[in-house]
């Protein structure tokens, strides 16, 4: 279930300008890493490469491979569409389809994928993917009821079912805390130790806490100015890290004198 990805000298453009250059990474399977760095130094931008959503936006595209377990999701003839159900996303405002029950968020990927299902396998998903999320236990008498009609981390946690509903290999999860009280905040970051069990995780944030909590391993990404191109900067283990990173810019970062 839970994949490997990998990417060699990947650059990411907006039209002319790269965003993001010259990106070599290895994430592992079940395991959480976190990518860090200031704003702008293309994060997200390059998160959203890992599940071919970077080029919904127009004239926006990528150079290079993303291998998940070795296929090129880049490759002639991949389907963008399946590598985005391969590939979940979590991002930062919670965004449940406002007029759809709790029940129909947890299933609207199957639905847009057209997928039929009998009404007890849709039930049985619906509680198994609520579960992994945490959330059964909260919602289980008001399935019926309005996703908007829950609060924020519990709208989280909800975008979270619909897409382990989906059965991803990995999950990407776009700074999924920043819009979250600290009670919230800690109940995702003990679901995301839970899924990583299972799944492989990326996580954008800007909590250097977070991720010293969440993560296995710690990507450090940078921009040496405006205009300038985002270019990870080191990658490691979380302790070493936040410990005694090679990088001087790194530990420059952690410890808060700059970004
Ligand atoms: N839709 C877009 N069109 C053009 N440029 C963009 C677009 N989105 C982002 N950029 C640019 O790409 C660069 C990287 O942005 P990105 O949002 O990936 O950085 P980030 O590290 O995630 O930042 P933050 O931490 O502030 O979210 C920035 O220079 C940004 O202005």
């Amino acid at each position: 279930m839970s994949k490997r990805i990998e990417t060699t000298d990947l650059n990411v453009y907006y039209g002319n300008f790269r965003a993001v250059e010259d990106v070599t990474i290895t994430i592992e399977p079940r395991a959480v890493t976190a990518f860090i760095g200031p704003s702008g130094c293309g994060k997200s931008t390059f998160l959203r490469t890992l599940n071919r959503m970077h080029e919904v936006i127009p004239g926006a595209h990528v150079e290079g491979e993303v291998l998940l377990d070795g296929e090129n999701l880049y490759g002639p003839g991949v389907d963008p569409v399946r590598v985005r159900r391969q590939v979940g996303m979590v991002f930062q405002r919670p965004n449940p389809f406002p007029t759809m029950s709790i029940k129909e968020n947890v299933l609207a990927g199957i639905r847009l994928n057209n997928k039929r299902m009998p009404k007890d396998d849709q039930d049985a998903l619906v509680e198994s993917s609520l579960r992994g999320a945490n959330l059964w236990e909260e919602v289980k008498n008001r399935l019926e009821l309005p996703g908007s009609g829950l609060s924020g981390g519990q709208q989280q946690r909800l975008c979270i079912a619909r897409a382990i509903a989906m059965s991803p290999e990995v999950l990407l999860m776009d700074e999924p805390c920043s819009a979250l009280d600290p009670i919230s905040t800690l109940a995702i970051e003990d679901l995301i130790a839970e899924l990583k069990q299972k799944y492989t995780i990326v996580i954008v944030t800007h909590n250097m806490q977070q991720a010293a909590r969440v993560s296995d391993t710690t990507a450090f990404f940078n921009i040496a100015g405006t205009g300038a191109p985002g270019k990870l900067i080191e990658v490691g283990p979380t302790d070493k890290i936040f410990s005694a990173p090679d990088v001087q810019a790194t530990e420059d970062y952690i410890s808060g004198r700059f970004g």
